[in-house]
């Protein structure tokens, strides 16, 4: 894999470096390079931009005068730097080229970084959003998964090993104190140097290290990063010693970072090692889970906050999937899709078996997963559930976003499922649910029903979607759909002979005299299923989604929303929602402990009875797309 890049560049009088190479056949050659623009130095490296003559493309070359590697020492170092980052190949590990060397110095070509390092980031900003610490930190832990399975410790992390490309993606660099487990339980003794983010074990070298200290790193980071200095630092190194072997830091209070960022910074920040969570389980604390990762920074973040359009567009987006408690939902399905992630970049067939079956429990340990999921079959008027009450997701600004958000132009996309790929098993099978699940594209935004009422022996089933459309399916297929206090609905009809829709809006004052009887039972609804709901002003642009068909059988209520999610409201209370076309499941237990899946891995898990509603579900939307009598469903079988 070559990491030049493929951007021209004019050099004029910069000196010239040649690398002697042997071609293909043997014949001696010289491949000429131009050292242009200064990137940086450090201990004994300076950084240059690499403009190769024959390619015409950049590189970064790292300059190592001969002289600075007089000791033993300092050759081993670097022979070790070379030989553990060149086996590494990951997107978030800046990409080794190859080195070479002539009389005087030794050159290491390595992908080129134009955005600098988070050293020069923090330099300008002095500190960052908590949005923009989720984004960093993220791609930093999917480093170093990828290292730890390799056997790496990358023991340096730090500001200045952090580069940013000029697509705005994190690269770990320098693996100058890297070291390689040579077996399992080894405890690294030596450390050379002084890592920036030295755990206390490190100093106490009693009992040795291991990957325990990159994780030790990353809760030091991100300290640094949303506080603006270091957590330990202190007058002296001494002292600085003292306070990491004490736990001595704290939050400065004036600043307004969230008790999830504390949370898991006082996770990771343990003497014990042991203590520490793992890197799954960092990314499954509701720091990172509470609201989409955005998918790419706007590189205006190097030197000023993420813009008010930037935030506003991300607000947007995440509207439609975070709404009150249901958040929990979409932030495991993150986690899920993260997981099925890993499980492929990992790419070893023992990853697949340990990570790949397990259900992710995304309640475990959040106080949130307390709350009560809505949408019970009720039989009368009078059992609506008063007591079910959504928790309200906090704005964007309380999560840690210091700029108000005010709408303006959009600036970024970044859908959360688009951080998805799946192994092929896994596309097979999910093509046996998207014909169901998505038989169109996408047709709306990330929401489901929270409550619904079922009055088909008289008029029709009433729905509450999480973002508090509340909608009616008639006994005749028409649909009614209103936002919280709107003044106008919408009125759904079918085409005679066609599949289409047509979608009529009226104001509450002024619609045809035979929908009378319909709209009063809209408000009735609209009046009975709103209560102890905290109404947000909705908008009216927002995207409608609506219940597309429903079906009843003696097993569960199962519901096709217009945004092809599924929703099964089996009559043992459990639940399960298919989303993201039918690849992620989401099932809730009677107790409401909320599991997600990939759908090939709840095909492959061998949870029987997870498999068997899945397997119901498919034949029911079977029934239910096909215009089928319910009763040609087998369902005797479901719950033996
Ligand atoms: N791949 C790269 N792309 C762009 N700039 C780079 C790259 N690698 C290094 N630099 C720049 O050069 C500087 C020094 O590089 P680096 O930190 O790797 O040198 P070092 O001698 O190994 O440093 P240290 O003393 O921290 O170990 C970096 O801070 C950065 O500004």
């Amino acid at each position: 894999m070559s990491w030049f890049s493929s951007k021209k560049k004019e050099f004029s009088d910069e000196p010239i470096i040649q690398e002697r190479i042997i071609k293909v056949n043997g014949d001696p050659a010289v491949k000429s390079y131009r050292r242009g623009k200064f990137l940086g130095k450090g201990g004994f490296a300076k950084v240059y931009e690499f403009y190769c003559q024959e390619s015409k493309e950049l590189i970064a070359g790292k300059i190592l005068p001969k002289t600075a590697l007089i000791k033993a020492r300092a050759r081993q170092k670097l022979m070790n730097e070379i030989k553990i980052h060149r086996s590494l190949h990951h997107k978030n590990i800046v990409g080794f080229d190859h080195y070479f060397e002539d009389g005087e110095n030794i050159y290491i070509l390595l992908e080129l970084c134009t955005n600098q390092t988070l050293c020069e980031v923090m330099r300008r900003r002095k500190r960052i959003t908590e949005i923009e610490v989720q984004y960093y930190i993220f791609q930093l832990i999917q480093a170093l998964r990828y290292l730890h399975t390799h056997k790496v410790i990358h023991r340096d992390i730090k500001l200045g090993n952090l580069f940013i490309t000029d697509q705005m993606e994190l690269k770990l660099g320098d693996f100058g104190l890297a070291a390689k487990v040579e077996f399992d339980g080894e405890r690294k003794r030596t450390i050379c140097g002084t890592p920036n983010y030295i755990a206390p074990e490190v100093i106490d070298g009693r009992q040795g290290h291991s990957y325990e200290v990159d994780i030790w790193s990353v809760g030091a980071l991100m300290f640094t990063l949303l506080v603006g200095k270091a957590p330990f630092e202190a007058v002296d190194l001494h002292s600085t010693y003292q306070n990491i072997k004490t736990l001595s830091y704290s939050f400065p209070e004036h600043l307004k970072i969230s008790k999830e960022a504390k949370m898991i910074i006082g996770d990771i920040l343990k003497v014990d090692p042991a203590e520490r969570p793992s890197l799954d389980q960092i990314l499954s604390s509701p720091f990172f889970t509470r609201n989409p990762i955005p998918k790419q920074l706007p590189a205006s973040t190097l030197a000023v906050p993420p813009s008010n359009s930037f935030l506003h567009q991300y607000n947007l987006q995440i509207r439609h999937t975070i709404n009150g408690y249901e958040a929990i939902l979409e932030r495991g399905a993150m986690t899920a899709r993260e997981n099925i992630q890993r499980v492929i970049s990992f790419d070893e067939a023992n990853e697949n078996a340990r990570n790949g079956c397990a259900p992710l429990n995304v309640e475990k340990g959040w106080e949130s997963a307390r709350e009560k999921i809505t949408g019970r079959q009720i039989s009368s008027e009078s059992g609506w559930d008063a007591q079910e009450k959504a928790r309200s997701t906090p704005a964007i600004s309380e999560r840690g976003c210091d700029t108000p958000i005010s709408p303006s132009e959009k600036e970024c996309d970044m859908p959360a499922s688009e951080r998805v790929s799946l192994t092929p098993a896994s596309k097979k099978k999910v093509t046996i649910w998207s014909s169901y699940s998505s038989s169109k594209p996408n047709e709306g935004p990330m929401l489901w029903i929270k409550k619904w009422v079922d009055y088909s022996d008289k008029y029709g089933v009433g729905f509450m979607l999480s973002d508090l459309i509340i909608g009616v399916y008639f006994n005749d297929a028409t649909k009614m759909i209103i936002r919280p206090n709107s003044n106008t609905f919408h009125y759904i009809t079918k085409q005679a002979h066609s599949n289409s829709e047509t979608i009529i809006m009226h104001t509450l004052q002024d619609f045809p005299k035979e929908l009378n009887k319909k709209v009063t039972l809209l408000q009735h609804f609209h009046k009975n299923l709103l209560i102890n709901e905290k109404i947000e002003n909705s908008n009216d642009s927002d995207p409608l989604v609506y219940v597309k068909k429903w079906l009843a059988t003696t097993q569960a209520h199962i519901f096709r929303l217009s945004n092809n999610i599924v929703q099964v409201f089996f009559i043992d209370k459990t639940e399960l929602m298919l989303c993201d076309e039918g690849k992620t499941v989401v099932y809730v237990d009677k107790l409401k402990a909320k599991f997600l899946y990939s759908l090939s891995n709840v095909m492959d898990s061998g949870n029987t009875d997870l498999s068997k509603r899945l397997r119901y579900t498919k034949e029911a939307l079977k029934v239910m797309l096909q215009n089928q009598n319910p009763a040609q469903l087998q369902e005797s079988s479901l719950f033996n």
